[in-house]
Parts: structure tokens; sequence; C-alpha cells
């Protein structure tokens, strides 16, 4: 039972949403209102039961409310909190989604009083799509999610939130600010950048032209590039500094292995791939993907016109819902394959069994990476 019966989320976009929808999955019995500035955006959670209550205006929409959830990107706190500070009860709890918490921290302490209650949050999971229509019921399940309370914080107001993140399927990290702000500069805003650079260097050197040659190597070291960049602009400003230190390291270990390789330094170079390896395969296998649980078949599909349409049919005719779909046309050494992912393993294994029924090779399935047979 959660200290909270009526919230508020302002910024009903990817990260609001999906907390709407986890909130109804978990059978929540508060009230749920959702702001935004996108009439659409609220219609679109209206009308599929996420949110009881939409407002536009923000000052009506916080009226009442025990939880303020702040959702909108990070350039537009200060707005936001202009337009509620007013409005806000006495009582009421604030907490926020923001990628950097820092800079969150002064905001709050410039435009909200003091005997409101704050405490940062940021959930480790996301995706490079915005908006409602991405948002997921599922894609807080699993992640960790960090809060960062402050001196004022008290004992109730963090236990309240802890059960809060916990029914969003989350696990909740108590950390503190400048900490976060250390922790997420390493593992989430250095790699956007070097996934940036490296999209951008096909550019720089005028190789555009290469794109279609990509394999799966560039596409999984560049995906978050894909990420809005407006969100990206403001997280770069927001947590600068750390960022910068993060650039000064990444230099300098740039320039080390360009001398190990200019100096012939096989072994150290080998060292360098073997450590990054071990790294690398140290990551659980459960660590969040960018959204949550999805269970990928590939199916090999030839190179013969209309076999989408026959594959979403029997799907659709089974009543089963292709959460992604795409055409692998570049898979070294095979032609013509097709990605689906499903949110369950039962969906999986019910697509499984349509498909082969309907004639199709199914080669790969994610998780267990063994060749499921062919009909
Ligand atoms: N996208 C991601 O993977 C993650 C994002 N975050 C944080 O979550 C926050 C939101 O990101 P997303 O949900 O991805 O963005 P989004 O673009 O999907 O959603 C933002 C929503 O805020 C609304 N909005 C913007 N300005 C507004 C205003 N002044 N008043 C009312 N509504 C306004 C937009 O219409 C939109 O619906 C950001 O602060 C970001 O740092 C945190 C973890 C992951
Ligand atoms: O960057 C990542 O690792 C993601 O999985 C998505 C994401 C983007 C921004 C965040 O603040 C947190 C998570």
């Amino acid at each position: 039972m959660i200290p909270f019966q009526r919230v508020v989320i302002i910024g009903m976009g990817l990260i609001g949403g999906s907390i709407a929808l986890a909130l109804r999955k978990a059978g929540y019995e508060g009230e749920i209102i959702g702001c935004d500035s996108s009439r659409q955006s609220l219609e679109e959670a209206e009308a599929i039961g996420a949110i009881d209550q939409g407002y536009q205006d923000l000052g009506e929409g916080v009226k009442e409310v025990d939880l303020v959830i702040l959702a909108v990107p990070l350039g537009y706190y200060r707005q936001v909190l202009k337009e509620i500070a007013e409005s806000l009860p006495k009582d009421v709890v604030v907490t926020d989604v923001g990628s950097v918490k820092g800079c969150v921290e002064e905001i709050i302490s410039q435009e909200l009083s003091q005997s409101i209650q704050f405490v940062g949050g940021h959930p480790m999971t996301g995706s490079e799509k915005g908006g409602f229509h991405a948002a997921s019921p599922f894609l807080y399940e699993n992640a960790y999610y960090f809060l960062t309370p402050n001196p004022y914080t008290k004992e109730e107001t963090i236990e309240g939130l802890k059960d809060f993140v916990k029914l969003l399927g989350a696990f909740p990290v108590v950390v503190e600010t400048k900490q976060h702000d250390e922790i997420v500069a390493l593992i989430s805003h250095i790699p956007h950048l070097a996934a940036v650079l490296l999209a951008n260097m096909l550019d720089r050197k005028n190789s555009i032209s290469y794109i279609p040659f990509v394999g799966g190597g560039f596409r999984d070291t560049t995906r978050i590039a894909a990420g809005n960049p407006k969100m990206w602009q403001d997280i770069f400003f927001y947590n600068k500094k750390e960022i910068l230190e993060g650039i000064d390291t990444l230099g300098e270990m740039l320039q080390e292995f360009k001398v190990l390789l200019q100096d012939d330094e096989s072994e150290e170079v080998l060292e360098n791939l073997q450590r990054a390896k071990l790294i690398r395969d140290s990551i659980p296998h459960t660590s969040r993907d960018y959204i949550p649980p999805l269970y990928d078949l590939i199916i090999d599909v030839g190179d013969r016109p209309g076999v989408l349409g026959e594959l979403t049919q029997i799907m659709g005719k089974n009543n089963i819902n292709i959460k992604e779909i795409e055409i692998l046309h570049a898979r070294e050494g095979e032609t013509g394959a097709i990605r689906i992912a499903l949110a369950s393993k039962t969906e999986e294994e019910k697509a499984l069994h349509v498909l082969k029924q309907g004639g199709f090779s199914l080669t790969y399935r994610k998780g267990e990476g063994q060749d499921v047979g062919n009909k």
C-alpha cells in the first residue's frame, strides 16, 4: 500500500506515460492525473484508460494531489515549476524522473518553497523513442530506479517513494546526488556521446554511402545515438562538469591506445581487448535493454514478395501482438530475415508454434541463442 492517493504526472511522454501504465498494471487504486502541453498525448492516455483525467493547465492538474511526478525534459523544469508552484497542496511530495540530479535540486531550491518535500528520481530504463505512443506498462519491470534524498527529506517520504518505485516493478536505489551524476555520466552519458561521435564519423569522413554495409556491430554501438537530440542536449549541459571529466578520460585513453598501436605493443593492445571483453561479458543477461522484456524470434523468409503480410496475418489471426517487427536486410551470410519481438515468454511460445505450422522457418531465439529447427 503506497501513501499516495492522487498522483499527477506532468509530461505524459515515454517515461511519464509508462508510469501511468505501470501503475494501472499494478492495480493502483488511487487517481492518476496526467498533464501535458500536448492535447493529443492526453487524449491518447485517456482513451486507453492510463489516466483518469488530463489537464493542459498544469496549475489545475496539481490541485489536491499528494504526489507530483515531473516527467518533462530537463529544459522545461523551471517553466513547469513556475506554473505549478502557487497551486501545490501544502503536504505534497514532489519527485521527478530527470537524467541528471544535481541541477534539478538547484532548480527546485530556487522555484519551490523549502517546506515542500522533494526527492529526485531517475529510472535507469528508457528508449530512443519518445512520446506517449512509445510508453509501455513493462518499462520499469526489474529496472533500477535511483532516488536522491536531501537533508530535508523525511524518512516517511523516502519510504513512500521506495514503495511507489516497487509498485512500478522497479528496484529503488537510494544514492547521493553527486554520486548519481558521476555514475550516470560514466554508464549513460559518455556512452551516448561515444555513440553520437561514431555515427557522425560517417558524415565527417564523407562515408554516409557505406551505411548499407553496416552490420550488427555498428548498429549496436550506435543504437542510443537515435535518442531524442533535444533531450540529450539538455542532459549534456545539465551534467556538464561530470561529462567534461569523462571526455578527458576518454581522450587520454584514446591517446594511450594510439601510442600502443603506433609502437606495435601488440601484447598491451590484446590486454585492452581482453579486459573489455571480461567487463562486457560480466554484464548480466537480465540487464535492462532499452525496451524491456522482449522475446525475439528471427525468421528466415527467403526473398519473396508478400511474405511480411502472410506472417503478420498468421500472428493477427492467432491474436498474438507483435511488439516490434524489423526486416533484417544486412545479416551477414543470410538474406530475407525478419525479426519479431513479443512481450512475453508465453506469446513467444505461441508464435513459435503457429509460425511453424504456417510453414515458416525459425532460426534464432533471443536469450537461448539456439537453432529451433526448420520445418
Ligand atoms: N527517454 C529515456 O530513455 C529516459 C528519459 N528520462 C528523463 O525523462 C524525462 C522525459 O523524457 P521522455 O519521457 O523520454 O520524453 P518525451 O518526449 O517522451 O515526453 C516528454 C513529454 O513532456 C511534455 N512536455 C514538454 N514540455 C512540457 C511543458 N512545458 N508542460 C507540459 N508538458 C510538457 C511533452 O509534450 C511530452 O509528452 C526527461 O527529463 C529525461 O531526462 C529518464 C530515463 C530514461
Ligand atoms: O542510456 C541508457 O542506458 C538507457 O537505457 C536509456 C536511458 C536514457 C536516459 C536515461 O537517463 C536513462 C536511461
